[in-house]
């Protein structure tokens, strides 16, 4: 637990629990402005997540866990020993904010065990003890990932990136930036050029921020700029997150990515995705079944509050896409990594039991 009030959020800060309530760090606004919204109540916080004040896959998990105990708290507060019944409305608001990022469910689905093992007494201390572990254990799961990751790429090199999997989008120290992390302190990572990623330049906003914040050399492009610097041949690596892995590999992410996979593959460069175990989904075979979360085409029609396209004209905006697993080369988790994935190799990783609860 956070043991001073959280005033400006750093990429490590997405979300905070200190004293009584939760903190998040606005994604909205940052890098323009840096700063923190409390939450007391579990329906904000999931609006929260709707609204993408917090995103990222795992800061969506860790942080729908410290909803629950907004949730668990005031269920005790309203229905006593009828907590158990009375949160239920919470948790469905809370699973029914987002989609895609499998994270959230995974959380949930934990609190949920716990609250099953509880007795009738006021749950939050206890709530509250297992959301700080899932926030902490994510944030080991991303040092290991940094490692593991680093051990497979041969430096020095550039990096592409997408989106961002940074240390905002996660407990801390983040998935793929996690890996750009640890490999650029062992001097393999020259440069990273990162997709601005239309429509909520998450690239652009977020994962240059997060690398300049760290000194790490990055370099914004257009997301069509990317097959022209591959053709280049700086780039060993594709390094990307996910929201959710199927069980046979293949890697749903930002829109975008499937994308790169492909122009990585034509151009003979590695594709790397990073992410806990928390994000691979043994219960959707394949990508096909990945649920992909279509926001409002708004997002795309304007940029910065202004009006882009012409009125009435009419857009898709699918915010996630699917890259199958035959364009991945490796996935790197806390429990290890899988090279060129199936399903085989992903059942034999998620039976293993290090780091399993
Ligand atoms: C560590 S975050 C990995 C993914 O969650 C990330 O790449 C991504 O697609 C996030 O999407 P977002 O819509 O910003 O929540």
């Amino acid at each position: 637990m956070n043991t001073t009030k959280p005033t400006l959020p750093t990429p490590d800060d997405a979300a905070l629990w200190y004293e009584d309530r939760l903190y998040l760090a606005d994604q909205r606004v940052l890098p323009e402005r840096a700063e923190f919204l409390s939450y007391q109540q579990a329906p904000e916080v999931a609006e929260a997540i709707r609204a993408m004040v917090v995103r990222g896959a795992p800061a969506i998990g860790v942080t729908a866990a410290y909803g629950v105990v907004l949730a668990g708290r005031a269920a005790h507060a309203t229905a006593g020993v009828g907590w158990k019944t009375a949160i239920e409305a919470d948790l469905e608001r809370l699973a029914a904010s987002r989609p895609t990022a499998v994270n959230l469910f995974w959380a949930i689905r934990r609190m949920r065990a716990l609250i099953e093992r509880l007795d009738t007494t006021d749950p939050t201390p206890a709530l509250l003890r297992e959301a700080l572990a899932i926030h902490e254990e994510d944030r080991a799961a991303n040092h290991r990932m940094g490692d593991l990751g680093a051990e497979l790429i041969e430096g020095p090199t550039d990096i592409v990136t997408h989106c961002n999997a940074g240390a905002i989008a996660t407990g801390g120290y983040g998935t793929a930036l996690g890996v750009v992390r640890s490999a650029f302190a062992a001097g393999k990572i020259r440069r990273v050029y990162a997709d601005e990623t239309r429509p909520w330049m998450q690239g652009a906003r977020l994962t240059a921020w997060e690398l300049m914040h760290d000194g790490i050399p990055v370099t914004l492009q257009a997301d069509g700029a990317a097959a022209s610097l591959m053709a280049g041949g700086s780039v060993g690596w594709v390094i990307v997150g996910s929201d959710r892995i199927a069980a046979n590999g293949d890697v749903a992410n930002k829109i975008g990515t499937y994308g790169l996979a492909v122009l990585a593959r034509y151009h003979g460069i590695k594709v790397m995705v990073a992410a806990p175990t928390s994000t691979v989904d043994m219960e959707v075979a394949s990508g096909a079944e990945i649920p992909i979360e279509e926001r409002d085409s708004d997002e795309l029609l304007s940029c910065g509050g202004r009006r882009l396209a012409p009125a009435g004209c009419v857009a898709r905006n699918p915010v996630f896409d699917v890259t199958p697993a035959a364009l991945v080369d490796a996935i790197v988790t806390e429990r290890g990594v899988v090279l060129n994935p199936t399903t085989e190799k992903m059942r034999a990783l998620m039976d293993s039991s290090m780091g399993e609860r």
